[in-house]
């Protein structure tokens, strides 16, 4: 089965100015490889490259070097955009159209056959929270209720692949929960989701994996769970320490919040260079008669980890 996504050493350079010319790399060699089913979040710092990089993907903007196919057909053959659906971060509906004129006018330009479109239209207003407004003007919708009928709009054609741009910008607590239940349901359906955010905790919750990419390039790419662990850091909850045990097995314990454990038990935070070593300090532990609740690496929240990522080091 061929990826979702498949890119292979894209360049993008813009030039502009006819005077002075000038050029901007905005994509210096991008490699990326999606599997069909996954939710993707594509994150960087502003003028990373982005937009640009989905405009590509999506035949917008032509690649200057490099190749990219969606699901085994190159970008440039519009036989690779009818799988596709797409909400731009900045989308402009007409404001004259009722909710379900306007899925009406974007499932015919998309050729979903009517008899399609008369039950898609009321099954995706009622998946985008947004039933009861069917009959109502496009122009006198909030910014949330905007961004729910784009994503009902995105998804008309029943894409394979979905791009999303901010999905979530605007849309309150609420909204947002609507937005990620409905996204969790696509992928379940099979449904691949390319998510380009600046909302990392919304990311964080939906999307499995991530790419960060600064200055043109993915400088990170894996899943969340891999690239927010801190190495060899472990949180410990286990019953009370005796008092007996060696300065050595303290030294390797910091505490975490203990005196805010209700339940008696304790937080430690553990720095273990080996697996060997981990296990001989548990084995310890439990021959002090210390009961183990639970073990867990530590996490970065996955902003700590963008940060980290993308700020330059300090001088
Ligand atoms: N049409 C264009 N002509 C010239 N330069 C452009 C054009 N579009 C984008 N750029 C430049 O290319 C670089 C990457 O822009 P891009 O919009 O892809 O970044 P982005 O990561 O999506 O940023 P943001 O998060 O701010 O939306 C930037 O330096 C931008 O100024």
């Amino acid at each position: 089965m061929p990826h979702a996504i498949s890119v292979d050493g894209l360049e993008k350079t813009y030039r502009s100015g006819l005077f002075r010319p000038t050029t901007v790399k905005a994509l210096q060699g991008v490699d990326l490889a999606l599997e069909p089913g996954r939710v993707f979040g594509l994150l960087g710092p502003n003028g990373a490259g982005k937009t640009t990089l989905v405009k590509v993907l999506l035949g917008i903007v032509k690649a200057s070097a490099g190749t990219a196919q969606l699901f085994g057909t190159p970008v440039t053959d519009h036989q690779a955009r009818q799988r596709v659906g797409y909400l731009p971060e900045k989308h402009t509906f007409p404001e004259l159209l009722t909710a379900r004129q306007m899925l009406d006018v974007y499932g015919q330009m998309g050729r979903v056959p009517a008899e399609h479109r008369a039950t898609r239209i009321p099954d995706l207003l009622d998946r985008v929270g947004l039933s009861a407004q069917a009959e109502r003007k496009i122009g006198t919708f909030s910014k949330g209720m905007l961004q729910r009928v784009g994503l009902a709009q995105a998804l008309m054609n029943s894409p394979d692949l979905l791009f999303l741009d901010e999905p979530t910008d605007g849309v309150d607590p609420v909204g947002r929960r609507a937005i990620r239940d409905l996204l969790v349901w696509l992928r379940d359906e099979g449904t691949t989701i390319f998510i380009n955010s600046h909302l990392l905790s919304e990311v964080e919750k939906v999307c499995g994996e991530v790419a960060i990419m600064n200055e043109g390039e993915l400088v990170k790419q894996g899943a969340i769970s891999e690239l927010t662990a801190v190495e060899r850091e472990y949180r410990l909850v286990c019953t009370p320490l005796p008092d007996d045990l060696s300065e050595s097995v303290h030294q390797r314990l910091t505490p975490l919040n203990n005196e805010t454990a209700p339940d008696g038990l304790q937080n430690w935070r553990v720095a273990s260079d080996t697996r060997a070593d981990l296990n001989a300090l548990i084995d310890t532990l439990r021959a002090h008669d210390v009961e183990i609740e639970a073990i867990d690496p530590v996490r970065r929240s996955l902003e700590d980890y963008f940060i980290d990522v993308v700020s330059p080091p300090a001088a």
